[in-house]
């Protein structure tokens, strides 16, 4: 597969003529509104029967109908005979370096995680995936995106990489001792960058616009460290550097003078995945702006893998507080981002300077050198003593708990000489929130909102950032943590896989061995999750116990209600409920509450409260009303905002100035409460499971010699049978215009007719234009061999389509009509059976598998068709056939 290269303005696009079915265009936006399918997920990932040309044409006619306006009947028989259902292109894999005892087994001491091990290993041929060949010789009729190397998929829904999970996927493989497995995974990355300059999000075409967290260098990085394999490291260094550069220059954002960066995204439109999810979300929205900047803060938040969360919610009063409609996303510099890009300019340093590379060394010294310095001096919060978002609307730092406002820890984007003064004040706000409290580990945040990455979820990968992170810094406080935490998520993973059968993309904090809920149903698997775990099993075996010590000498749980009062008993030992740690909070806020702001004036904003909110007035969850002050700063010492909270105007300390508040916008948009993290249902007895399948089915490793796979049954146009004829109708995914021919022969394909500033957006253009099919034959010629056969296409005009038709059906119609082969009957479309039926006479069809075999076309057009007076090429001219077949259907 090669790039698709705009010439007008050199950007290359994942998304070819097939981005006018799977990104954009009427076809899309009437599946995924029709509610034909329960996950709007589902449309996107079906593969093509037949080139995107063919499939627009049709879709012309069959919108040209009147009776199938507003069927969904007939909209499914279109899919139907249109689409192949979503995997069919892709077949199970077994990893040719998995085995059944991997040396980490022998580092796993306790029975029990010793069989749990050992299951989560088999797992890994359940989720192993290989794009069959046709991918990669027919691109266009599929949205996977086609990489070289089988891969592991995060599993349910989602069958095709992620760049974010393929991080803890490779990690996993390689302390599973499946490093050719890994690299292969990482290849694809490095594939696909060469490519494009970027990964994508995940590995379909409509996730064209955005990335996710760069981790790709990371990956090299646990791969040499792995492996000793320098010399890898530095042959793929260009393409690591080339993603990276790319990144930086667009996300960069400028904040107090300093350059941080963002999460973006830069397509239109809502997300072809979760169409009308999205266009649900718009809908308060007046104007088509606002909807597609609506838009953009949604796929914004997809770049960031936390997709959604009330981490990007920004309302009116500047807060957390809101639903989807006050998604902000690219309001925000966010930690994690900024952590990540400093530990990946970091290792590109390290890999150039075993090159010698010493300015390109110092380069990237110097980026991660400024970011660090960023991170600490916008992102660092000195008076609660961790690392919070940034808001560059209110110009406020957001004092929310996300897990990812300990990523530093993890990316050592910290001055290391800290590590005390940091472990201090990060145990105080790991108090303060409780987040050691919960049974099923640390939710993402503390607001539960209903969206996925809210409480009380708590995500694998986060829970490795914070282990890591935690140990990295070194201090026995923060390694003790560390290991209560690891040890905790070993163990609730593996009751949770006990109690099911499964590994979940996500769990529930409050319950021990729990999956989570939100966007979409929980999805089982699954790639990170595994990753994870063995990761830990494999580092920390010798000391991991399936069972807490703790239990077996008659600590106390929560779950053992005291049944006088209630209410759970809170051993300190034990995790406490979400209830008891709720109460704490409420009782502490209303000690807060009454008593009243220290009077005494020490020009630091004394009773510092939430300093993300420059809101006005505020109800707190007591219901009490307060009052934000500001303390008053010098421009140009850029010092951390400070905020406190007060019960009148009058309590603002020395230093301090009120907040006004608005009244106009107050009484139109009272501010919201403070998010409470609302746990209302107290987790005393997990709800029980239903009765899981011991273990997930395993799928069988194929066979050695593999016989090739069947590609779906599928017909093409023959124009669009070989790369070079392909090429010559290659069409612009903007203007959706034929490029000029003459050219395409010697060239690759251009897209003619596009402004540089459309051609960054196959889905900016307005709706597609499919080419329109008719019926008037300019020209039939006979006889052809493949070369005949290129030759005619290059000599049809330009505003035509070549169409290779059965001649025999062609002479006898001649015959008939007393007219050159290849008139078009008058095939009326049964309007009562949906689509229109594909009309035979307006292309030729070849199968795209030999049938004998089984293989794929290697885009070869068939032998076969040399035959004397078998077939005939014609030339068609464009023109309107929807008049015409209007007429028949009505
Ligand atoms: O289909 C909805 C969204 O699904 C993906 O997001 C979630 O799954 C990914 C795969 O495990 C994971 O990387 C991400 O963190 C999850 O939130 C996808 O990444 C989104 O872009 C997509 O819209």
């Amino acid at each position: 597969m090669s790039a698709r290269k705009c010439a007008e303005c050199g950007e290359v696009h994942l998304a070819g003529a097939n981005g006018a079915i799977y990104c954009c265009g009427t076809l899309l936006r009437a599946v995924q509104m029709s509610n034909m399918f329960k996950d709007s997920k589902y449309f996107v990932d079906m593969a093509s029967r037949y080139s995107p040309d063919r499939i627009l044409a049709d879709w012309q006619l069959f919108c040209s109908c009147k009776k199938n306006e507003n069927s969904v009947k007939h909209l499914t028989n279109f899919v139907e005979n249109h689409f192949e259902p979503p995997g069919t292109e892709l077949e199970a894999w077994c990893p040719p370096d998995w085995r059944c005892e991997p040396a980490f087994l022998a580092q796993v001491k306790d029975p029990e995680l010793k069989k749990f091990a050992s299951e989560l290993n088999k797992m890994w041929k359940s989720l192993g995936r290989h794009i069959k060949d046709c991918v990669r010789s027919n691109p266009l009729q599929y949205s996977l995106v086609y990489v070289p190397n089988p891969f592991i998929v995060p599993g349910g829904r989602f069958n095709e990489f992620y760049y974010w999970d393929t991080y803890w996927i490779v990690r996993g493989l390689l302390y599973n001792g499946m490093a050719q497995t890994a690299r292969g995974m990482i290849d694809n990355l490095l594939y696909i960058v060469s490519q494009y300059k970027f990964v994508p999000n995940g590995g379909r075409i409509y996730y064209w616009g955005r990335s996710q967290p760069p981790l790709l260098v990371p990956m090299v990085k646990s791969y040499v460290e792995m492996t000793n394999d320098r010399k890898y490291a530095v042959q793929v260094l260009p393409i690591l550097e080339m993603e990276i550069d790319n990144f930086l220059s667009n996300h960069a954002v400028q904040v107090k003078g300093r350059t941080m960066y963002q999460y973006r995204d830069k397509s239109n439109g809502p997300r072809p995945e979760s169409f009308r999810e999205d266009v649900a979300s718009a809908s308060g929205f007046a104007t088509n702006t606002e909807k597609e900047e609506h838009y953009s803060h949604l796929k914004a938040a997809c770049e960031s893998g936390m997709d959604f969360s009330s981490r990007w919610f920004v309302s009116d009063c500047g807060n957390n507080v809101g639903t989807l409609a006050n998604i902000k996303t690219t309001w925000i510099v966010p930690v994690d981002l900024n952590c990540i890009l400093f530990r990946n300019c970091k290792t590109l340093a390290e890999f150039n300077s075993w090159m010698g590379n010493t300015d390109r060394a110092e380069n990237y010294r110097m980026i991660a050198g400024n970011l660090i310095k960023a991170i600490t001096a916008v992102l660092w919060n000195e008076e609660r003593g961790v690392w919070f978002d940034y808001d560059l609307k209110n110009k406020v730092p957001r004092d929310y708990f996300v897990a990812t406002n300990l990523s530093p820890l993890w990316a050592r984007a910290y001055p290391i000489n800290n590590a005390d003064k940091i472990t201090e004040s990060l145990m105080r706000y790991i108090e303060e929130n409780k987040l050691d409290s919960f049974p099923g580990g640390v939710p993402h945040t503390l607001s539960n909102t209903g969206e996925q990455w809210d409480y009380p979820n708590v995500w694998p990968p986060m829970m490795h950032v914070l282990i890591e992170g935690l140990n990295n810094l070194g201090t026995p406080q923060a390694k003790e943590l560390s290991q209560r935490w690891r040890d905790r998520w070993v163990r609730s993973n593996y009751e949770a896989y006990k109690k099911t059968g499964f590994m979940y993309e996500k769990y529930n904090c409050e319950v021990f061995g729990s999956g989570g809920s939100g966007e979409y149903v929980n999805q089982t698997g699954f790639g990170w999750t595994n990753g994870v775990l063995i990761e830990l099993l494999a580092k920390y075996g010798q000391e991991l116990t399936a069972k807490d010590p703790a239990d077996a000498a008659g600590c106390v749980c929560p779950e053992d209600d005291d049944k006088s009062t209630g209410k759970p008993i809170v051993d300190e030992e034990c995790p406490i409920t979400s209830e008891a740690y709720l109460a704490q909070k409420l009782e502490k806020s209303q000690a807060a509450c009454a008593t009243p702001v220290n009077a005494e004036c020490n020009g630091n904003g004394g009773n510092t409260g939430n300093a993300g909110n420059a809101a006005n007035a505020q109800e707190t969850e007591t219901g009490c009303s307060v009052m934000c002050c500001r303390t008053v700063y010098e421009e140009e010492e850029e010092p951390a905002l400070i905020e406190s909270f007060a019960t009148s105007e009058q309590e603002c300390q020395c230093g301090e100035e009120p907040i006004k508040p608005d009244p106009v916008a107050k009484a139109q948009t009272p501010c919201p409460p403070q998010t409470p993290p609302q746990a209302p249902c107290p987790p005393q007895t997990p709800p029980q499971a239903p009765c899981p399948p011991k273990a997930q089915p395993q799928v069988q490793c194929p066979p050695k010699a593999q016989p090739q796979a069947q590609c779906p049954t599928s017909t093409v146009n023959v124009a669009t049978a070989t790369a070079e004829t392909r090429a010559s109708i290659a069409i612009c995914p903007v203007c959706h215009e034929v490029c000029d021919k003459q050219e395409k022969r010697e060239k690759p394909p251009i897209f003619s007719l596009a402004s540089a500033a459309e051609c960054a957006d196959p889905c900016k253009a307005s709706e597609p234009k499919p080419i329109e099919i008719e019926m008037e034959d300019v020209d039939c010629l006979l006889d052809l061999t493949p070369s005949q056969l290129e030759e005619a296409t290059a000599a049809c005009p330009c505003d035509t389509e070549v169409v290779n038709d059965g001649c025999a059906e062609a002479q006898a119609r001649s015959a008939e009509d007393g007219q050159d082969c290849g008139e078009s009957p008058s095939v009326a479309p049964d309007c009562s059976v949906g689509p229109a039926p594909p009309n035979p006479m307006l292309r030729k069809v070849f199968p795209l598998a030999d049938s004998t075999t089984g293989n794929c076309f290697d885009a070869k057009p068939q032998e076969a068709n040399n035959d004397d007076d078998d077939h005939c090429i014609c030339c068609r001219a464009k023109a309107d056939a929807r008049a015409e077949n209007q007429k028949e259907c009505n």
